[in-house]
């Protein structure tokens, strides 16, 4: 996948309150994220993502994140949420993942040791993208810990979004050092655990946008 020059794309993973909806919205991200991974202190129940989808402005994507989740689960939170894209952290294999008729994106673990060479696209070839982030393979996500960029493949054949303790004050650096389709935050625009603070995701967007500026 060629590099993106143009626009970055930018994901809010991790909402919990319709307010934090509509800002992203107004700000202009591209989507938004509702956990549903069962350890997660962002989680939330699927009557409160559903509520907080109609908080969404138009051309906004709701994305709806699962960590070794059941079937019938995923199953449930497509039937009640409607997300648009869901994303998957755990060891989900590419059957589990596209067997429930929504676009997906894989998360990568990239902490760790490397564990298999087989290409991203020959394993996970129904996958609309991937997703980098720093936990190690079985941890969990959304630790606001950044991991060694170089280690990220050049041959994903897909578009790829950079994630894991991406900040306002460390993404214009990382977009103009990986340029990723897509970036995704969750605790770097956060003041606790699923509470965002409007100021951090302003100046993220505005961040995002200075380093596309620099890119061109
Ligand atoms: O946010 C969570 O609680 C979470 C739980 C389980 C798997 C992933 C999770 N979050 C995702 O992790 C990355 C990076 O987050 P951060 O910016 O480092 O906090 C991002 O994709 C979150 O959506």
């Amino acid at each position: 996948m060629k590099p993106n020059f143009f626009r970055t794309r930018i994901k809010f993973c991790g909402l919990t309150r319709a307010g934090d909806v509509r800002l992203a919205s107004e700000l202009g991200v591209d989507a938004v994220g509702f956990v549903f991974a069962r350890q997660s202190t962002r989680r939330i129940e699927p009557e409160e993502a559903r509520a907080m989808r109609t908080a969404l402005a138009p051309f906004v994507d709701s994305v709806a994140l699962f960590k070794d989740n059941t079937q019938e689960e995923v199953r449930e939170i497509v039937r009640h949420v409607r997300p648009s894209i869901l994303q998957f952290h755990g060891s989900e294999d590419d059957a589990f993942c596209r067997g429930f008729g929504v676009p997906y994106l894989k998360a990568i673990a990239m902490g760790g040791e490397a564990r298999t060479t087989i290409p991203l696209r020959a394993r996970f070839p129904g996958a609309a993208g991937f997703l980098f982030d720093s936990h190690a393979p079985g941890g969990e996500g959304g630790s606001g810990k950044t991991f060694d960029w170089s280690r990220i493949p050049q041959d994903t054949g897909k578009p790829w979004l950079l994630a894991g303790g991406l900040t306002p004050e460390n993404v214009f650096d990382a977009v103009v050092a990986t340029r990723p389709w897509g970036v995704d935050v969750s605790s770097g625009i956060e003041l606790s655990p699923g509470i965002k603070d409007g100021d951090r995701m302003r100046s993220f967007v505005e961040e995002v946008r200075r380093a596309d500026c620099h890119n061109l």
